[in-house]
């Protein structure tokens, strides 16, 4: 399912926060949105859902997600905030189970079916010991990956992911990442997600979207937004950028 967003303009509390942002993401691909913090990054997902009031369009399949019941948007998109409210007393397994909900019949129980696809999320994210255990009982790592899980129980075709690899080690950033392609690749899920992290995002997304002060400061391919005038001028960071193997770019700092 495409993602379109045109002439995007959000204010909060008064101020523009982002001014005419668009972009659009092919079904089946995946598009990271980069930028310095306050940029606007958070927002332009929360405004994607409907969940922050917003001038311009905003579709996804075609369809206006504002206008659509929660329940029927939950069936089509998926969103891992960056730092949510867990209830702490749930146990891992529960609160996977509430990204079923869409699926489960008001008044009604969960499935046999559902259960098992909480099962299989918990096990690809390397979770499953943690399953009977509360949210409050676990590393800030885990739980990033727990409220990733929980998205991924949706098993809905857009995947909106804010910064889901910032709490954790480098062998879990390459899980999240590799399994999020994989069921890119294989359900031709529609990935946005912002992240900090730039070689990262060069490496795994086919897009990139440089927000910069609430606009779009550059898209297109990681080697071509991702060059050492664009870092400096942005995040006014001075980085050295080589391509790595596979042509993506690498960043590294530079000392002075
Ligand atoms: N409810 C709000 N009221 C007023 N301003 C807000 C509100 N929420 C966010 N902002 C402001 O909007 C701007 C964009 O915030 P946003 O969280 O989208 O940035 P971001 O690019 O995701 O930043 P970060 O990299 O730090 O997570 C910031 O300047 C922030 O202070």
């Amino acid at each position: 399912m495409t993602v379109a967003v045109r002439g995007l303009d959000v204010a909060l509390g008064g101020r523009p926060v982002l001014r005419g942002v668009s972009l659009e993401v092919p079904a089946g691909s995946w598009t990271a949105v980069i930028g310095p913090n306050g940029a606007g990054k958070s927002t332009l997902l929360r405004a994607v859902l409907g969940l922050v009031p917003s001038d311009g369009e905003v579709a996804v399949a075609g369809a206006d997600l504002s206008a659509l019941k929660p329940r029927q948007r939950a069936r089509l998109v998926a969103y891992a905030p960056q730092s949510p409210n867990l209830p702490v007393d749930m146990t891992v397994f529960d609160y996977t189970l509430l990204g079923r909900s869409p699926y489960i019949p008001h008044l009604g129980r969960e499935s046999a079916r559902d259960r098992a696809v909480v099962a299989e999320v918990l096990e690809r994210l390397d979770l499953t010991d943690f399953a009977g255990r509360p949210l409050d009982h676990l590393s800030g790592g885990e739980r990033q990956r727990v409220v990733l899980a929980r998205a991924l129980a949706q098993q809905t075709s857009v995947l909106l992911l804010d910064e889901p690899t910032t709490a954790l080690d480098i062998g879990h950033q390459q899980q999240v990442m590799e399994l999020v392609d994989q069921l890119r690749l294989s359900d031709e899920l529609t990935v946005v997600t912002t992240i900090h992290d730039l070689t990262l995002a060069g490496q795994y997304a086919d897009d990139l979207v440089l927000l910069s002060d609430g606009r779009v400061a550059a898209a297109g391919p990681p080697a071509e937004v991702l060059t050492r005038s664009a870092i400096e001028e942005h995040f006014d960071a001075r980085v050295n950028v080589f391509p790595g193997p596979d042509g993506r770019p690498i960043l590294s700092l530079e000392r002075p």
